[in-house]
């Protein structure tokens, strides 16, 4: 711990104490001491390395790897890594405060940054003590990347539909099947591989699916060309072949039939955070046209003035502070360990992807042809917001 309080040091506007999960107990929406010094760290940051390349890495596609390892170095990459496997081990609730600060600057980078976190899930949840020394442990130690690899051609919402299949053979598991959509997909050191196990179409997806941890160089595992996105456009997003590939039965995730659960578990801890991107981006949408408003005149007044601009505006801070509050509520179900976290987590991330959504649209609309223009920030903002509606999901389960 004491480690990594000296790595974020250097950047701490002031001495950052003990940083804790401290979104356990009893629910409050005043942030404590160390919550704010972890979400100043992460806007500082921000400011200072996300924010100036932000345009560079839209424009180019190219991904921000120096970027990365600055905020590895820091101990930002990998945030809810568990302290005795070298991350910090913060909670659900402080990891969003530090994903809408990245996402404030582009939410492309901030993937870039975070998206391990998907992928380490699994493995924090249903890992065991040697897999999680392996895996994770060579995460905290350099700034390699893990992918999340559900998703195929015929199967994203439907995760019960995956057709890539693992059959035993010895000690072994082979492995036959195409993913896409993976972000990390080229990138990536390993994988968390969600496989049919059980060729009975009948099987209940609760006992069809197996987990593993798949190794990025193990033969016949090939990442397909980078995909060229709408928006998060510098993220890493590939298609992943995966042929005669060989798994050892010690990269089994709890064990056979589990990968379904942990998958829908791991969903529970991410879609706070996603949902907290969200509103980083929509956040920032806000701050643009309101700056724009003040300052771009028409009828002799700052636009600001006008009606039909204020009421934008004033819906659009609607919008960020409720989906704001939403995902920290999410996230602190998680942390304190309630159950239906999948509700709260589906409502935050559907929720505020569709509010991200409006702001962005919206704050275009306030620029006015500008805003249609790629010389100014919010052209930006509104491709980058479309993906929230689609990845990571949503599942809603009644309380
Ligand atoms: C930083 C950001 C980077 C972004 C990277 C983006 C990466 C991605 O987008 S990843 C892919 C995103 N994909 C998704 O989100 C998938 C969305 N789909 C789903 O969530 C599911 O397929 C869903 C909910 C529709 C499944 O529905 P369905 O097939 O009807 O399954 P369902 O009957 O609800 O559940 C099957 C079993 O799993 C169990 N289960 C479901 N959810 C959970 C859960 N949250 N926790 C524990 N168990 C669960 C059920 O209890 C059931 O068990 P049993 O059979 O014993 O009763």
């Amino acid at each position: 711990m004491l480690k990594i309080i000296q790595k974020l040091a250097p950047i701490s506007r002031k001495t950052c104490g003990t940083i804790r999960s401290a979104s356990t107990g009893g629910f409050s929406i005043n942030l404590s001491n160390e919550q704010r010094d972890i979400q100043e760290l992460a806007r500082k940051f921000t400011k200072d390395e996300i924010t100036p390349k932000a345009a560079y890495h839209d424009r180019t596609g190219e991904f921000p790897y120096d970027i990365v390892k600055k905020a590895h170095a820091i101990g930002l990459m990998n945030s809810t890594l568990p302290q005795e496997y070298g991350g910090i081990g913060l909670s659900v609730f402080d990891a969003c405060l530090v994903v809408e600060e990245m996402s404030f600057g582009c939410s492309g980078i901030q993937v870039a940054i975070t998206s391990s976190g998907l992928a380490q899930s699994p493995v924090i949840l249903a890992g065991n003590e040697q897999q999680k020394k392996k895996y994770l442990g060579r995460l905290a130690e350099e700034p390699l990347f893990a992918a999340f690899a559900v998703t195929e051609p015929g199967a994203g919402s439907d995760v019960n539909g995956v057709k890539t299949k693992a059959e035993k053979k010895g000690d072994e598991w082979v492995l036959n099947g195409q993913k896409m959509w993976i972000t990390n997909g080229g990138i990536a050191n390993w994988y968390f591989v969600l496989a049919r196990t059980n060729p009975d179409p009948k099987a209940p997806a609760s006992k069809a699916f197996t987990g593993f941890i798949v190794e990025a160089d193990t033969p016949g595992v090939t990442p397909g060309r980078k995909e060229l996105n709408m928006g998060q456009r510098c993220s890493d997003t590939r298609g992943i072949t995966f042929e005669d590939v060989r798994v050892p039965k010690e990269n089994v995730l709890l064990g056979e039939g589990a990968g379904f659960r942990v998958a829908m578990q791991t969903f529970d801890k991410t879609r706070s955070p996603v949902a907290a991107a969200a509103v980083g981006v929509a956040s920032r949408a806000l701050h643009e046209a309101l700056n724009y408003s003040l300052q771009r005149k028409t009828f002799g007044v700052p636009i600001a003035q006008h009606q039909a601009v204020s009421t934008l505006l004033a819906d659009m801070g609607i919008g960020v502070e409720t989906a704001r509050l939403m995902s920290r509520k999410a996230a602190w179900e998680e942390d304190n360990k309630n159950p239906n976290t999948a509700y709260y987590a589906s409502i935050a991330k559907c929720y505020a992807a569709d509010m991200a959504n409006k702001v962005a649209s919206d704050a275009v609309q306030v620029f006015g042809g500008c805003g249609f223009n790629s010389e100014y920030p919010v052209e930006k903002l509104m491709r980058d917001a479309k993906i929230y509606q689609i990845y990571e999901g949503w599942h809603m389960v009644k309380p």
